[in-house]
């Protein structure tokens, strides 16, 4: 008999936070004093806060956040938490912690895998139901994302940002996370994606590059990721509400 199939959360959690430097805080602005998931949000690291709206949903068996090698914040970050396993595998990429992190949570081939950034601590309960409800149901697996609402420029070359183009929106996204596929397909397409020199910026990217369709799922405007030093302030606001 066929085992039932797990669900194990990833969060790629081995980046610095290069573009939310302070450059008050941070004189090099370019090295920030620390990692960003580190920054307290209503007085918790943004990690555990998006541990935290993982853990909201009981079908989540396990939360494996992956961490720089030499991470000594972590511990104190998660600690008292339940179903939180954290590895210090973080690489060179996002890409490369995913892929170590995967290597490393003992996911069986046909668990489903979701990957969350530490970077999004506002992940509503309803978004990530969603996501999870829909995926169960697919034969590839699938992404919470947003229907792009803006005009979209293109930039032309020269040291003053000039409009090349504007493109169509029809159709466009903004891909979010989480993101969820099965801890085999997930596997495969990372390497395919490795061996081929592909620089993906998230799990779909790997899965569509061999030739499938991930299914979208609409997200929230809170969900988006703390990215530019201006980002703290309004994810504080925010987490109030999710
Ligand atoms: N080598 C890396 C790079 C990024 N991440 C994680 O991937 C998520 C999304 O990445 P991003 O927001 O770009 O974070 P950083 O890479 O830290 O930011 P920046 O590019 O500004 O340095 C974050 O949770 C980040 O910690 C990771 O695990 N390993
Ligand atoms: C995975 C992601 O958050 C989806 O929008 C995004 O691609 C991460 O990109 P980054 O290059 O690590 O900022």
């Amino acid at each position: 008999m066929r085992p039932i199939s797990r669900l194990i959360a990833i969060v790629p959690a081995g980046g610095v936070g290069a573009r939310a430097a302070d450059p008050a805080q941070d004189p090099a602005a370019c090295a920030p004093v620390q990692p960003k998931q580190y920054r307290l949000l209503r007085g918790q690291p943004m990690l555990r806060h998006a541990v935290q709206a993982l853990l909201r949903d009981d079908r989540i068996g396990q939360v494996v956040v992956a961490v720089g090698p030499d991470d000594t914040l972590a511990g104190a970050a998660l600690a008292g938490l339940p179903r939180v396993a954290c590895l210090p595998c973080g690489g060179a990429t996002r890409a490369d912690t995913v892929t170590n992190a995967l290597a490393r949570c003992g996911a069986e081939a046909d668990d489903w895998v979701l990957v969350h950034d530490a970077a999004r601590p506002g992940l509503p309960p309803a978004v990530l139901q969603a996501l999870i409800d829909a995926c169960l149901d697919d034969e590839v697996g699938g992404l919470v994302a947003m229907p792009v609402a803006d005009t979209i420029k293109t930039q032309g070359g020269g040291a003053v940002p000039r409009v090349a183009g504007t493109v169509p929106r029809d159709g466009l996204w903004q891909a979010q996370t989480p993101q969820m596929f099965r801890a085999g397909l997930l596997r495969r397409a990372l390497a395919h994606a490795a061996v081929r020199g592909l620089a993906v910026t998230d799990e779909a990217s790997a899965v569509e590059a061999l030739g499938l369709a991930p299914r979208l799922v609409a997200g929230t405007l809170s969900n988006f990721k703390v990215t530019w030093p201006q980002d703290f302030a309004l994810m504080e606001k925010l987490l109030d509400e999710t």
